[in-house]
């Protein structure tokens, strides 16, 4: 090893991946330091209560809960915290006194990605964030510099592990939303306010870094269509299944025509029937799974823990040792993080197929009757499979026509017929 003075380390958090980044730099300190070339010094860790209980026992003089003097002084930050505040105004505050930044805050990346990233060019400091994307898969940096040569078209997968193991659970084991979510919580998979996941907001946090990666462009985080799994009933679970399909929730990204003949940028989180043939119907517990397709390379495809403590600590040491031999080299090894934009406006609409399942008065031509109300307003059938022994029917509505309001407005329409008892469910269909 040279000898390079030791690089001073301050740690934001110790929760469910904070308290593993700190083992982990404490238990490997000696490997660590001969893979960078300096010892990397935990110079303190912040947390809210230092007396609380924790996972993993850490050495008391470490914890402090005066988080902006701990950061003061840092070569490299790695924020751990979550949520917004306080941790945009310390990295801005760590960022300007010139220190590295590394963060798995999906939620402040989204938000406030460029802003992070203007701070840090100004200084030449860098901002890292793995970890804020599928957990323990690399992803932001096969996006951001791997193809960087290339043109992705789409980038799609299951990109939040609470949900999953939630959705998993319904499937398998006949859980409820709030057993299986008690589950991942304990396990250290959801967010500290689990509403983040079950709502979508994390997986649309993690479309908009996605797609401003993928697309060289700005995508708001409101700018994501986003939908939850608190509307995925029971029914509709044992309706996918009879039809040989998986819910999940899934991210897509994509890059699509506009009206005009310009490129836009669809980025929409919602959950999805999938064929249980489907390479995503078999990712399972809290796995993530991300399909990128470009022009020249193709198909790729990602896959691996998207959640849980030692999984996502992996990504963040990646990126701490990353920014450590930077250090030590004297000179840039990671690009800085930008989002150039090359002006791809987003685009909002959501189009699918849909599949409704719904239960029939026992009449004849019931169904006859519904595609012809289906057909009045714009929407066509694609296929209808009905039970006869208890009138429940399933109908396949088709890519084209079935956009999101005309969906509503049929929706309603069916609600009043005499012939439609009940609508059972109605979810996005994915081939
Ligand atoms: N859990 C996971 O599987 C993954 C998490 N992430 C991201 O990593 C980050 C951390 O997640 P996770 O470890 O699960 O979160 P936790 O809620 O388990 O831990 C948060 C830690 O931050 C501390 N903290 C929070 N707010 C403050 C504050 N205002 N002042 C001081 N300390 C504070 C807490 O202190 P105290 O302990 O005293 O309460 C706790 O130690 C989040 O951004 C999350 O989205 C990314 C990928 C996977
Ligand atoms: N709560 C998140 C944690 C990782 O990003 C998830 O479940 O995916």
């Amino acid at each position: 090893m040279n000898h390079y003075r030791s690089l001073r380390i301050a740690l934001l958090g110790a929760g469910s991946v904070g308290s593993q980044v700190a083992r982990l730099l404490i238990e490997q300190q000696h490997e660590l330091a001969a893979r960078v070339g300096a010892p990397l010094e935990l110079v303190g860790i912040g947390v809210r209560d230092v007396d609380a209980k924790r996972d993993v026992e850490l050495p008391r003089e470490l914890l402090t809960d005066d988080l902006e003097t701990l950061v003061a002084g840092a070569d490299i930050v790695v924020e751990l915290l979550g949520g917004i505040e306080p941790a945009r105004t310390l990295l801005l505050e760590a960022l300007a006194a010139g220190a590295d930044v590394v963060t798995a805050n999906k939620a402040l990346v989204a938000a406030h990605g460029p802003e992070l990233f203007e701070a840090a060019a100004v200084v030449g400091a860098h901002v890292a964030y793995e970890a804020a994307v599928g957990g323990a898969i690399p992803i932001i940096r096969p996006l951001e510099q791997s193809l960087a040569g290339d043109r992705v078209t789409r980038v799609m997968g299951i990109v939040n592990g609470t949900t999953n193991f939630i959705l998993d659970r319904m499937h398998t084991e006949g859980s409820s939303l709030e057993d299986a979510l008690a589950t991942a919580t304990a396990l250290g998979y959801a967010e500290a306010d689990p509403t983040a996941d079950i709502e979508g907001f994390d997986a649309a946090s993690k479309a908009t870094i996605l797609a401003s990666l993928a697309f060289h462009t700005e995508v708001p985080a409101d700018q994501v269509h986003r939908e939850g799994i608190t509307g995925v009933t029971d029914a509709m679970v044992q309706q996918a299944e009879r039809g040989g399909r998986v819910l999940k929730l899934v991210a897509i990204c994509e890059r699509v025509a506009g009206e005009d003949g310009a490129d836009r940028v669809s980025a929409r989180v919602h959950p999805v029937s999938l064929p249980g043939t489907h390479p995503l119907a078999a990712v399972h517990e809290a796995m993530n799974a991300i399909f990128v397709t470009a022009e020249s390379a193709g198909d790729l495809m990602f896959y691996g823990a998207g959640a849980g403590g030692p999984e996502t600590a992996s990504a963040v040491l990646g990126d701490l040792v990353s920014m450590a031999r930077r250090h030590v080299a004297g000179g840039p090894g990671m690009p800085v993080s930008t989002h150039a934009n090359l002006g791809l406006a987003p685009f909002a609409d959501v189009l699918a197929r849909h599949e409704l399942a719904l239960t029939v008065a026992d009449r004849p031509g019931v169904l006859a009757r519904i595609a012809g109300l289906l057909s009045e307003h714009g929407v066509s059938v694609e296929s209808v499979r009905q039970d006869p022994s208890d009138g429940s029917a399933s109908l396949v509505l088709g890519t084209h026509t079935a956009s999101e309001g005309r969906i509503a407005s049929v929706l309603e329409a069916l609600e009043q017929q005499d012939d439609v008892e009940r609508i059972d469910s109605v979810i996005r269909l994915i081939d």
